[in-house]
This record gives C-alpha cells, structure tokens and sequence, in this order.
C-alpha cells in the first residue's frame, strides 16, 4: 500500500542555485502535475540572493530553460509557481536569519494552511551542511511539537572516512537517523531498483546468483562527457569520490546484497550495511594491483574535440586528480567468496552509458569444442543495462541450423521501454516523493555511507602519498590499457559496448 503525502513546506536552502534550477524545481513540478503533492503544499526557496516571491518564481519557473512544459497548459504552470516563495537570508547559519525563516513558515501555515511539517533541502556548498542543522535546531525547526521535520543532505557526503563520520555526528545532533535523508541519485533510477525486482521478484535467478555459478561481476560507469565547466569543483574530488563511493557501490549493493525479509528501509538498508561490511579491504600495499586511476588526455569523443583534463577550466596544471578508476575486489561472504568483482568509471569516454554484467560459468565439459565457430566458452551473460536502453540481455550458446554441432552465441533481450509508455520518472521527483512519504529505502543511512567510505579510503591513502602511478588515456578511449590487466587469469575482460544492448559485444580479451 502507498503512503499518502502530509500537508508540508519544502524548504531548499541554496535556491538560487544550479541544482534547484535544473533538477528540484522542475522535480516538484512533476510531483504537483502528476497529482502527488497534498493540497496543502508550499515549497520556500532560501539563499542569500535578494528576491522576492515573483522575482523567484520568474527565475526558477518562467525563465528557466530546464523546466519541462511538455504537455502542461499555461495555467498548470502558473498555478504550480503559486505554491512558491522566497526567503532571502543574510547567512545560512546566523540566528536572525533562522528565526525570520522559522516566522516565514508560520505565516506560510497561516496563510495557507501548510501545517508545521518541514523538509530541509541542504543543497548549499557541503561547507554548510554541519552548520545549517545547529541553526534549525536553535530555532525549534528540527522538532516541531506538532509536526515533523526531514533533512535532505546533498552529495557529496563527507570527503574521506574522518569527515563522512564527522558529518553524521554533527547532523545526527539534531535530526534522528530515520529523518535524515542522503541523497545517492542512482538509487531513484528505476534501472537499480530494477535490480532489486529481478533478483528477488523471480524464482530462478537466486539459486544461480552466487559462487557456484557466477564467474565475475563488472559493473561500468562510463560518460562522454568531460569536467565542463565543473573543473573547479571536480578537481577536488575525482572518480572515485564522485562516482565509485556513492553511485557504483550503492549499484553494487543491489546487485550483491542477501535477499532482504521484506521490501522495507530497515531491511533493505540493513542488508546493504552488511554488504558494505563484507567488501574485503584492499591493503595500501596492494592498491597499485587492484586499482587503476587515469586521466583523459586531449582527444575526440561524440561530443567533437576535447582538451586535456589539465587544460580544463578550473583544473590546476599540474594536478593528479584521477577522472577514471578501475578495481578489482572481493567480496568475504558465502554467497561470493572467490568471485572478482570489477568497477569502473571515467569521463570522456566513448559512450554514456552504465551496466551491470554477469558472467557465468563454464559448462564443466566443453564437449562441443571441436566444431567449427564453437562460442567462446564463457559466453552466458546478463547483461543489466541500467542506461540508457536501460534493459536486460542474457547471451547463450544455441546449435546452428544444420550438420554437426556448430554452437553460435545469441541473446534473448527486454527493454524497459515495452514495460510501461509512461515517461521513467526522473530520479529526483521519486526521491523527493520519497521524502514527502516519509520513505527512506531509497536513501543512504550513516552507518553505510561510513562502511562505503571506509573501504575507499586505503585507496585514498595510497594515492594521495603517490604510491602509485597516475596513467593517462586519450578522450574518447576506454580508459588505459593498464585497466584491461586487472583481469589477468579471469577470462573475461571489461565489455565495452555500442549504444544498443544488443549490436556487437566487444571484450577486451586477454
Ligand atoms: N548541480 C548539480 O548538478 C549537483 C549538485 N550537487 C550538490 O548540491 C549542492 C548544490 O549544488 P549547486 O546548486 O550546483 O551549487 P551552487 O554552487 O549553484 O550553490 C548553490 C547555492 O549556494 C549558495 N552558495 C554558493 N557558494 C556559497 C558559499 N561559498 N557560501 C554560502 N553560500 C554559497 C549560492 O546561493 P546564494 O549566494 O544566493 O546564497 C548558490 O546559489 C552542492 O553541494 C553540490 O555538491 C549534487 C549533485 C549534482
Ligand atoms: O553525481 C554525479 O553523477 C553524474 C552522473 O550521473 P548520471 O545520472 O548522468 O549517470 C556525474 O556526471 C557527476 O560528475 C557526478 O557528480
């Protein structure tokens, strides 16, 4: 059964900014269309710029180039910017500035009837994220006597182990674990919580999901694009906190998580803390043979010509940040004891695109080795494509029509898009919903983002005392050549795909 959204003000702190602009306004606008938001319903921008109401809605409504009018009068529109107001502060974190906020809501309850419920969106600079919660609380509005009150921390959460724990710490202070929630993007694409569905909705996928049969699992990141214009903020992150902490672990989780006793946060969440506890550690020494970082070179991708990362807005000249990261791992449970696990990510690669494949087994005798274009013996995979074509493919060997026994790979596939003509709901109006019901199976609990980040950080350490090399790759290849060793003595090797799930498999074989 669904849960029914109370009246409530959604409260986003950092309003004039690149995120409300592109994604949560528009996201809300989604919700308020499809019907989802209660009738009584207020969303209050809060930043330092100076505006008022009609000024905030031209800017985030009227004017803005990424809300999306398809399909929507003018008068769904203006009725949606109605439930938006502005709030101008002179700081994030300054006592006045609470208050008046707090009084805001109060005459937004009396003026329209909101109610004392509160969400506050964090998506300020992270700097604010440990300083906006004190603030709120010293104002009552973590608590309210008759209401309740939800936090939405944005990425990134935390920059290494010491400050992710820090963070909890500081937020938990004043919000209960079961009110925070932590935004991860690619827990609202419907393509990972598939993962969820067709692993534990279908009979016959478990007993085959484990040891037993699996041979490796890689699961692949990649994007055409470059650091943009986001040089300035990239550079102090790179692959592996951008991408490989947050996004591919909470990927992998899914895809190798104990089935849960029931479809619920406690459960889910619980079983994905275990997950992360059971990821073997990589030791400092043994980094250089299980990860791979690599910048791009100046080179071509879809996108036409493209400078070297070094020579990228806001990216010092001389920097080390890494922009792809390969790894193998291990995972220490029964279920995968033995199987190699491979992750990456890059950016300015050949393709957007992200997917989990699972290769299989062997057949225990190959006894059809001997004819003529016999398959490559490892060639049943499902491969889970998680976008775009977000859909399913498993390769297997069938007989070709006539003499002998010539055995020729093939693939049965489903796209997601025969599932369903409605739109795939962008990933941040279900998070939002989310939040609105009071749901957190979506979201990140601290003790799973500190497990995630404790088993980077050795990573971390390693290259940040340089004790491995830094490689390079053109823009637009798939990464440095280094990165295909990492499946020595494996079999397989990372598949690097063309846009449709089911053109030409390519794997860079050993
Ligand atoms: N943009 C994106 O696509 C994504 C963003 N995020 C995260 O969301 C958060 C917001 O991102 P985004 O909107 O891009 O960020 P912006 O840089 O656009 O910042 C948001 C707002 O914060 C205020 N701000 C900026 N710098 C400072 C500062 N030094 N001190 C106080 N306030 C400041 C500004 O508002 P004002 O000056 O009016 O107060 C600004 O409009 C970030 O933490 C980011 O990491 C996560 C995923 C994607
Ligand atoms: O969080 C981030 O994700 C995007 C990739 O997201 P996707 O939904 O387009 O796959 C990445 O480009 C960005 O660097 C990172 O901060």
């Amino acid at each position: 059964m669904t849960k029914s959204v109370d009246p409530h003000t959604l409260v986003i702190f950092g309003a004039s900014g690149d995120l409300a602009q592109r994604k949560l306004i528009p996201a809300v606008f989604d919700l308020y269309r499809g019907g989802y938001l209660p009738e009584k319903f207020a969303l209050l921008g809060a930043s330092r710029t100076n505006m008022t109401d009609e000024e905030f809605r031209d800017k985030v409504v009227f004017n803005n180039e990424h809300f999306d009018r398809k399909d929507c009068t003018d008068e769904q529109v203006a009725a949606y910017a109605e439930v938006l107001f502005y709030q101008d502060l002179a700081s994030y974190d300054g006592e006045k500035d609470i208050n008046n906020l707090g009084k805001r809501l109060k005459k937004l309850d009396k003026d329209h009837g909101v109610g004392s419920n509160y969400i506050f969106y964090l998506s300020t600079p992270p700097s604010l994220y440990s300083t906006i919660p004190p603030a709120l609380a010293k104002a009552g509005l973590n608590q309210t006597k008759d209401g309740w009150s939800r936090l939405i921390v944005e990425k990134p959460f935390g920059y290494d182990l010491a400050t992710a724990k820090q963070l909890n710490e500081d937020i938990q202070r004043y919000f209960e674990e079961d009110t925070i929630y932590r935004i991860d993007h690619y827990l609202g694409k419907e393509t990972v919580q598939n993962l969820l569905v067709t692993r534990f909705a279908n009979g016959f996928f478990e007993p085959l999901w484990n040891r037993n049969y699996i041979q490796s699992v890689q699961i692949t990141a990649a994007e055409t694009v470059g650091v943009g214009t986001r040089g300035g903020y990239y550079d102090g992150s790179g692959a592996l906190r951008d991408m490989v902490q947050n996004h591919l672990l909470q990927v992998l989780a899914h895809v190798a998580m104990e089935p849960p006793i029931r479809a619920d946060a406690k459960s889910i969440r619980g079983e994905k803390l275990k997950l992360f506890q059971s990821l073997r550690s990589i030791k400092r020494a043994d980094v250089r043979n299980h990860v791979i970082r690599a910048q791009y070179t100046e080179g071509r991708t879809k996108g036409g010509d493209v400078v070297s990362y070094r020579d990228a807005e806001g990216v010092p000249e001389k920097s080390n940040t890494e922009t792809y990261v390969g790894m193998k791992f291990f995972i220490d449970n029964w279920r995968w004891a033995g199987v190699p696990f491979f992750v990456r990510t890059g950016k300015c690669l050949p393709l957007k695109l992200t997917e989990v494949v699972i290769t299989f087994k062997n057949p225990p005798q190959a006894i059809f080795s001997e004819f003529d274009n016999y398959a490559m013996s490892s060639d049943n995979r499902l491969i889970i494509r998680i976008q775009p074509d977000e859909g399913m493919a498993l390769e297997f060997g069938m007989k070709v029509p006539g003499e002998g026994f010539r055995v020729k790979n093939v693939d049965m596939d489903f796209f997601y898009r025969d599932l369903t003509s409605n739109d795939v709901p962008d990933a941040y109006t279900r998070l939002l919903l989310d939040c609105m019901k009071g749901d957190p199976t979506l979201y990140a609990r601290g003790d799973s983002v500190e497990a995630a980040w404790d088993f980077v950080e050795p990573i971390l350490q390693a290259w940040k005392a340089n004790e491995v090399p830094l490689f390079s790759y053109p823009a637009g290849t798939w990464g440095p050549l280094q990165s295909d060793a990492l499946w020595s003595g494996v079999g397989d090797g990372w598949r690097n795909p063309s846009t449709s799930l089911t053109e030409k498999k390519h794997y860079t074989k050993l």
